[in-house]
């Protein structure tokens, strides 16, 4: 559907280089990374509002898009606003379809709401529902949960969901890897300009003596070890642990 080969962006420096990703049809992409990484610029140049400086985005889908800050501050209501959206799109009529979206997001004070009056978490869901309104084949959410309250987390999830249903796709940021991995079905982290599939760690406790030779080794304490180990390497670990000797204490996710 959508992706980006060798891509970097320079703003004075380096922030991204040589980032590879494909998004395929259904698939939900979490992007994790710390406060300044680059998650914000790799979703601006996933919805094509900025050109990398270097790679290529190969792919034409049709894309919804909501920024990390959303900007409402005209005095058009939500729902003008939205109708709006869906003329510039080429669909006539959006009023159902948005005036649905909103009541399922719970939007304070109705679809006749004001932008500039809105809370950041209610301009949240008027974003979220003109990225949603027509569609698209890939809805890109920078930091989607961030400003809205647990009653909308659980519609964002719904949302999610049913557009991987429909086999679009969905790429968003957050900054909790488990949050991310709750809804996403790969996460990838960004660090150092570069991007990285995060693995999902299982925890191994063991008791033993001698050296621990697992690289993936968390903590130590006394005579015993934590390792965060990928799942698909517990089993091997495990025997591993077994035949060396070491008893295993504990394993969870
Ligand atoms: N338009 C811009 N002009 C100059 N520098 C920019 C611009 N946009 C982003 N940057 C810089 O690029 C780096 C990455 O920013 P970005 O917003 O992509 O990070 P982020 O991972 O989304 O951060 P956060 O978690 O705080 O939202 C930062 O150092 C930022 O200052």
């Amino acid at each position: 559907m959508i992706r980006l080969r060798g891509v970097g962006k320079r703003y004075g420096r380096l922030v991204l280089a040589g980032v590879d990703l494909e998004v395929p049809r259904g698939a939900v992409i979490g992007i994790v990374g710390d406060n300044g990484s680059g998650k914000s610029t790799l979703l601006r140049i996933l919805a094509r509002v900025s050109r990398p400086s270097s790679g290529t985005v190969e792919g034409t889908p049709s894309i919804g898009y909501v920024p990390d800050r959303f900007p409402a501050s005209t005095r058009m209501s939500a729902l003008a606003y939205l109708r709006h959206l869906g003329r510039i799109s080429g669909v006539s009529d959006v009023d159902d379809r948005a005036t649905a979206l909103l009541a399922r997001l719970a939007l304070a004070g109705g679809p006749r709401t004001q932008l500039r009056r809105l809370s950041k978490g209610n301009a949240q869901k008027v974003g979220l529902a003109q990225a949603l309104l027509t569609d698209p084949d890939l809805v890109v959410l920078d930091e989607p949960w961030s400003g809205l309250d647990p009653a909308a987390h659980g519609v964002l999830a719904e949302l999610i969901a049913e557009t991987r249903e429909r086999g679009a796709s969905v790429v968003f940021t957050a900054h909790d890897d488990e949050l991310a991995r709750q809804h996403a079905t790969r996460v990838f982290r960004v660090a150092e300009g570069g991007l990285r599939e995060s693995v999902s760690a299982v925890r191994i406790v063991l008791r033993g003596s001698g050296a621990a030779p697992w690289p993936e080794v968390v903590a130590r304490k006394g005579d015993q070890v934590e390792l965060a180990v990928a799942t698909e390497d517990v089993d091997k670990v495990l025997l591993e642990a077994l035949r060396l000797g070491w008893s295993v204490l504990a394993v969870a996710r």
